[in-house]
This record gives C-alpha cells, sequence and structure tokens, in this order.
C-alpha cells in the first residue's frame, strides 16, 4: 500500500523533464529536471500501471487484475506525455486505459538506476555481513521484554535485527512465568510447529527423546533438524530457571566459518559444499497439544551438505548435529576418510575463540536466532537444590518473521518501507 511517508515524499519528488520513446527495443526514456535518467520498458509500463482496472488494491489484497493469458505483451501506446506540473507521466493505450505514474512511482521503480535495484533487494532482509566473536559482541541487540510486548517499533527492531545478525536477545521477561514464548510468538506471527510440539520445554527428563533433555552436560554445536529436509529456519529459547553454575548459551556464524574455510582451506570447503550428508532422528516425544498429553512417534531422515551454496555461490545454509548424523555415505569407500577429516575441521572452526559468541541466558531472557545460518550449544551445568534449569522454546520461519517485519514498515511509515505495487 502507499504508506503516509511515501505520499509525503511524492511531493518532494523533482520534476518530470521530458519523455521520448519508445524507442525499437520498445524503450521510454525519462528524464527529470536534477539531470537523473530512466530506461522504463513500455510493455512493464502498461503492466505495472497504477490504476483499478490494472490492480485490485484494498486493505485485505494487493493483486494484479491482468491475466496472461489475455494480456498483449506487443501493445502500443497511443501517447506519451509529461503532465503540466511535471508531476507525472502519462500513457494512453491502444486499448484506451489511461495511466498516471507519479515521478516518485518512476524513481522509486527505475529499472536503469542501480542504486534503486540496490535499495529493492533489501526487502528480502538477507544478512549483508556475517561475524566472528569480536563483531557480534560489538553490536549484539539487546530489548526489553516489556517494551517489546507493547511497542511496534521494538518488534521491529527486534525482528530486523535477527534478519541481519542472525541473532538478538529480548531481556527481562517477568521471572519463573510460563507463557513468554507464547506471547513472544503472538507477537511475532506464527510459531512453526514440530514434532516436539509448538512449544518444548528444555529440562533434563527420564525417556529423553533428545540430547538436550538426556543430561546436564554440554551439547556439541549443532543447528537444530537436519533430520528434517525442511529444518525450521529461526530457534527461540527462554529461560525460566537458570542453572547455578554454567549452562551458558553459546554462538558461532556458520556463514562466518564457511568463508573462513573457503579461505583457509578450500577442500574441506569443497567437500562440505558437495558431499551430502544423511542424518536421521527415529523415537518419540510426548508433550501437550490442545491441552491433550499426546505421544507423537516419527523416525525422519533426510540429507543435506553441511554448507549449502546458492546460484551465485553465495553460502545460504548450514546444517549440522552429529547426534544425528547417519551411517550412510553416499560417495566411493576411499573419499570416506576426507569427509570425517571436513566434518573435524569444520568442527574445530566452530569452537575457534576468535568465532564464538557466549553468554548467560538470565531468568527472563530469551534469544531469537537463525537455525540455518547459526549453530548454537550450551556448556554442562550444576543445577541449585531443588531447582531445574529449564527453557521453553519454540520455532519460526522466515517468510513469517520478515511478514512481520514489512508490516511494522508500512503500519508506523517507517524509512525503510518499500511499495507492493
Ligand atoms: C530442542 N528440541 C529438543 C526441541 C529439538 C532439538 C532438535 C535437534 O536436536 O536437532
Ligand atoms: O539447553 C540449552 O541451552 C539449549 C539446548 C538446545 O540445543 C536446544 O534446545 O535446541
Ligand atoms: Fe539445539
Amino acid at each position: 500500500m502507499l504508506s503516509a511517508l511515501v505520499i509525503r515524499n511524492l511531493r518532494n519528488a523533482s520534476k518530470l523533464a521530458s519523455v521520448a520513446g519508445p524507442n525499437s527495443d520498445r524503450i521510454v526514456n525519462i528524464k527529470w529536471s536534477d539531470g537523473k535518467t530512466g530506461e522504463f520498458p513500455l510493455i512493464w509500463l502498461r503492466d505495472t500501471s497504477p490504476d483499478a482496472a490494472t490492480y485490485t488494491i484494498s486493505p485485505a489484497m494487493t493483486a494484479r487484475n491482468l491475466t496472461m493469458l489475455e494480456f498483449d505483451v506487443e501493445q502500443k501506446a497511443k501517447k506519451l506525455w509529461i503532465d503540466e506540473s511535471g508531476d507525472s507521466l502519462k500513457i494512453e493505450w491502444e486499448s484506451g486505459i489511461l495511466s498516471t505514474f507519479p515521478s516518485e512511482w518512476l524513481q522509486i521503480r527505475n529499472p536503469s538506476d542501480q542504486e534503486a535495484r540496490k535499495r529493492r533487494r533489501k526487502v528480502y532482509l538477507f544478512p549483508e555481513e556475517t561475524w566472528g566473536k569480536e563483531e557480534i559482541e560489538r553490536k549484539l541487540k539487546r530489548f526489553s521484554h516489556e517494551e517489546f510486548m507493547k511497542n511496534d517499533r521494538v518488534v521491529h527492531d527486534f525482528l530486523e535485527a535477527v534478519c541481519i545478525d542472525g541473532i538478538a536477545v529480548l531481556k527481562g521477561a517477568p521471572k519463573g512465568v510460563k507463557g513468554a514464548v507464547e506471547d513472544i510468538g503472538e507477537r511475532t506471527g506464527m510459531i512453526k510447529r514440530t514434532h516436539f510440539g509448538m512449544v518444548f520445554e528444555v529440562s533434563t527428563k527420564a525417556d529423553a527423546s533428545n540430547m538436550a533433555y538426556a543430561s546436564n552436560g554440554g551439547l556439541p554445536f549443532h543447528t537444530d533438524f537436519p533430520s528434517l529436509s525442511h529444518p525450521p529456519q529461526l530457534q527461540m529459547l527462554h529461560m525460566l530457571q537458570s542453572a547455578e553454575e554454567g549452562g551458558n548459551s553459546l554462538f558461532v556464524d556458520g556463514f562466518h566459518v564457511a568463508e573462513q574455510l573457503r579461505v583457509e582451506n578450500p577442500e574441506v570447503f569443497r567437500i562440505l559444499t558437495t558431499q551430502s550428508m544423511e542424518y536421521i532422528e527415529e523415537g518419540y516425544d510426548v508433550h501437550e497439544i490442545n491441552g491433550k498429553t499426546v505421544r507423537f512417534d516419527y523416525d525422519m531422515c533426510a540429507r543435506h551438505k553441511v554448507i549449502r551454496l546458492n546460484d551465485e555461490g553465495k553460502v545460504n545454509k548450514i546444517q549440522f548435529g552429529n547426534a544425528m548424523r547417519s551411517w550412510f555415505y553416499d560417495c566411493e569407500p576411499r573419499e570416506v576418510q576426507n569427509v570425517y577429516r571436513a566434518m573435524k575441521t569444520f568442527t574445530e572452526h566452530c569452537y575457534q575463540p576468535r568465532n564464538v559468541l557466549k553468554f548467560r541466558l538470565e531468568d527472563g531472557d530469551t534469544v531469537l536466532w537463525a537455525n540455518q545460518r547459526l549453530l548454537h550449544t550450551r556448556d554442562g551445568f550444576k543445577n541449585a537444590p531443588g531447582k531445574s534449569r529449564t527453557l521453553t522454546g519454540c520455532y519460526f520461519d522466515w517468510d513469517i518473521v520478515k511478514s512481520r517485519v514489512r508490516f511494522l514498515r508500512d503500519k508506523l511509515s517507517l524509512e525503510q518501507n518499500q511499495p507492493s505495487a
């Protein structure tokens, strides 16, 4: 939707000076009075025309009315001109439709402006930098739980920090009171349910369904659920009862470790980005769903590369968990030794002091992080008599979290808000 901010900026947009074309490539050339220029494909102008015949824009929906089956991709303009005030480009199409493109509308979307394209790419909320210990200790963002619960701006800033830094902290929820995870979940969007329930509890339990529940020992660095083909993209933990000693939280930026390996150990990087690992998770978990205690049996199996690259060769996913790693290596037997060497080197990098963020969650603190980027763990702990270390937690997926960030940018007319249509 057009936010108040865009409307405000519209009044400040520089004037349109001239329009020429379309040329033989069906490009319309535009000049602004400040000297800026723009190349706009004619068919794109027809397709994105901000008028009610082209788009349905209501509070409940933003959607294109045109169908590709009926859309004439060769259609022509009858007439193109800049209105007298210089505020907008007008196009009258062969079909009779009249389009009006305000100057600011064209500036924001200018396809030949690299800055405009760069600005648009920020809408995906991808991280721009990875971190080591020093960087994250300097920039880790912490917010008040109470403020998060009542102030939308804090929800925005907290979730934005998680998108960019991969981790952020909420401090000081009422101590020892259950429900903080559910409350934060509601402010964030939709909790992602797993075979451990909507909200899980981490404490030492009999018949433990997971290593985190099995003892008060430390755990190895891992991402949660390499056993799933689509592991949750974010994880949250809230401290209900901290240990008397130990039980610290440790995090490492797996994207950072991967970039280190790319430079410092290319052979290990090659193996981890090409050889997939299989993970299994077989057992059952007993938890409550809608007030009923249920036993959920599972036999999960999935395979991933420890480091996944996107089409441009950028690191975009990390999956590793030694407890669930299976026995199967889909490669020649003589290659297996080097696969183990690679996993070992990767793990050693995760533990290097230059990479590790370590802090203690106090009672009432919550941490939310990117589960397909950061590896996490805890160190061993000792409980005070009668006080068993207990956390609650849940998972989210990026679409929901990022949707909330964009929604709040629009609702609060923040500078980072971007148009949908
Ligand atoms: C924390 N818990 C038990 C809900 C899930 C752990 C998933 C994993 O160990 O990969
Ligand atoms: O006990 C902890 O602090 C974390 C345990 C863990 O790895 C998890 O809950 O996923
Ligand atoms: Fe975990």
